[in-house]
């Protein structure tokens, strides 16, 4: 493994002690606020709506999953995390927790939130959860990440299943939509990431981590934003091709792809080097994933909006 050999494990200072804080952060909590939101969106669109304690309790096993996935993430990649300046604060790397705790809170929680929405939903449901849990912390993490810059292409999928699980939750089985929507995340992701690729490249490749500028270059990850940005537009278009929602969604999805094709040819075009290095301090990458952020919140609230409001 690439990063085992360039970083020493973090050792625990028993004297500062893990907070609440940092269990809270062991679950990425930015990070699944939105991953949560596609959840609800996918449980909110399907025909049939749980009892709202049900669906309470839906949102939460999709949480508490996702954050379980993350923690044991953490605690596998403690030896790089301790390397990358945006994640060497965290947790583990920082020494404010042993990672043995880390790893047995991540498995405990992953499998109390699948029985859990086994109990209050179906198997269906979490089935999904449960493969998506593995996906993201061992097939991601434990393998892709760290051998292929094709990584988060293959690996996205894990973030991609909350409108399934949602949806599963909400009926029991499995539709066209939430497998559209599976498909949007999916091409969403990697356009999010590799903007913050392109001004995190430094940090990962002192981790030895071979995320795509880093094996590419600048210029290849530019055009591949481009190019799935273009793919996600049409792909967002399918649901009103398929009849599935209506004009607000349509009109939204629309301009909100026009927006995110606007930013990703903005850092295709910012000012670089010769080798494609940027010379504005990557400003339009950093522009680009706050835009990635927004467009899928606002995407699946036309989404939501169009198919509840308005049926
Ligand atoms: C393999 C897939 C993905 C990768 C590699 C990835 C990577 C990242 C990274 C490295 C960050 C910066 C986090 C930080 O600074 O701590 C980030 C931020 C973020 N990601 Fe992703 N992401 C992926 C999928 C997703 C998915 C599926 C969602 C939601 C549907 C998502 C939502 C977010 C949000 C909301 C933030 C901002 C967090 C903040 O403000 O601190 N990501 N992502
Ligand atoms: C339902 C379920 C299990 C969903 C999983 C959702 C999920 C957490 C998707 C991936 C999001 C993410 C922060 C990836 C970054 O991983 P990274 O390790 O490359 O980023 P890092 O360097 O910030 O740790």
């Amino acid at each position: 493994m690439i990063g085992e050999t360039v970083g020493a494990a973090p050792r625990f200072d028993a004297e500062q002690g893990a907070t609440l804080r940092d269990w809270l952060a062991l679950l990425k909590p930015r990070v699944i606020s939105l991953v949560v939101f596609t959840g609800v969106a996918g449980m909110a669109v399907a025909p049939q709506w749980p009892s709202v304690p049900l669906g309470l309790i839906d949102m939460l096993c999709i949480c508490v999953g996702a954050g379980a996935a993350g923690a044991i993430n953490m605690w596998y990649d403690r030896d790089i995390d301790a390397i990358m300046k945006r994640t060497s604060v965290r947790p583990i790397p920082d020494s404010r927790m042993e990672a043995d705790g880390a790893l047995i809170y991540g498995v405990v929680l992953s499998v109390v939130s699948v029985a859990l929405l086994w109990l209050a939903s179906n198997a269906l449901a979490a089935g999904i959860l449960a493969f998506s849990i593995v996906f993201y912390a061992v097939i991601y993490t434990m393998w892709l990440k760290r051998s292929t810059p094709q990584n988060i292409v293959i690996g996205g999928a894990a973030g991609a299943f909350p409108p399934m699980i949602g949806w599963a939750a909400a009926t029991g089985s499995m539709g066209v939509l939430p497998v559209v929507m599976f498909a949007i995340v999916f091409l969403w992701t990697p356009p999010h990431f590799w903007s913050l690729s392109l001004y995190a490249c430094k940090d990962y490749t002192k981790a030895g981590i071979p995320m795509l500028p880093v094996v590419k270059g600048a210029r290849h990850t530019r055009w591949n934003i481009v190019a799935y940005t273009v793919v996600l537009m049409a792909v967002s278009l399918i649901p009103s091709f398929l009849h599935l929602c209506g004009a607000i969604y349509t009109v939204g999805a629309t301009v909100l792809g026009l927006g995110f094709l606007w930013f990703a040819l903005r850092v295709l075009m910012d000012r670089q080097d010769e080798s494609g290095v940027s010379l504005t301090g990557d400003k339009p990458a950093r522009q680009a994933f706050r835009y990635s952020l927004a467009y899928l919140f606002f995407l699946f609230s036309a989404l939501l909006v169009d198919r509840v409001l308005f049926p």
